[in-house]
């Protein structure tokens, strides 16, 4: 990678983040109170590659899970815990490029599915809730 910077050039990359998460089945959790397992994560789009730009990414769990900080440093960046609740975690992710300054995402963790009014859907209980955001990383002259 060359030292020389090109000015005046943006390079945008986009991401999509956040969470999917199942019901775990009942007979499976005699002794817990967790009720769902659930994967965060980062990626491209349609689930592309970020390792050519992302070097690391630190999920942030809520504090009361074990070793609540958790580093991933190779593809794919994600964490699959099981839980009972929903929380704000957070995803810092590094990148390749040693010059550009670290960028901290915050997702909500959605375990239930919800109706257009809030309310918690008794649609499907078995089929997996989603929650994504999608967002632009824009590097600036880039090397
Ligand atoms: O739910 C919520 N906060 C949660 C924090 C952590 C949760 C969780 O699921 N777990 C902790 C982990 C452990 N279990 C046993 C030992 S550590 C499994 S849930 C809030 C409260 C009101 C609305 N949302």
């Amino acid at each position: 990678m060359s030292s020389k910077r090109t000015k005046g050039v943006a390079v945008v990359y986009p991401i999509v983040y956040g969470n999917v998460a199942t019901l775990l089945p009942q007979k499976k959790v005699p002794d817990s109170d967790h009720t769902h397992r659930w994967t965060v994560s980062v990626k491209g789009l349609n689930g592309a590659d970020i390792s050519h730009f992302v070097k690391k990414v630190t999920f942030k769990l809520h504090e009361t899970y074990s070793n609540p900080v958790r580093v991933v440093e190779q593809q794919p960046f994600e964490i699959t815990e099981t839980g009972w609740g929903e929380f704000e975690l957070s995803i810092k992710l590094q990148f390749v490029e040693p010059s550009e300054k670290h960028v901290t995402l915050y997702h909500n963790l959605r375990l239930h599915p919800y109706e257009e009014d809030g309310s918690i859907s008794t649609a499907n209980k078995n089929k997996p809730v989603q929650s994504f955001q999608y967002e632009e990383l824009v590097f600036t002259d880039p090397s």
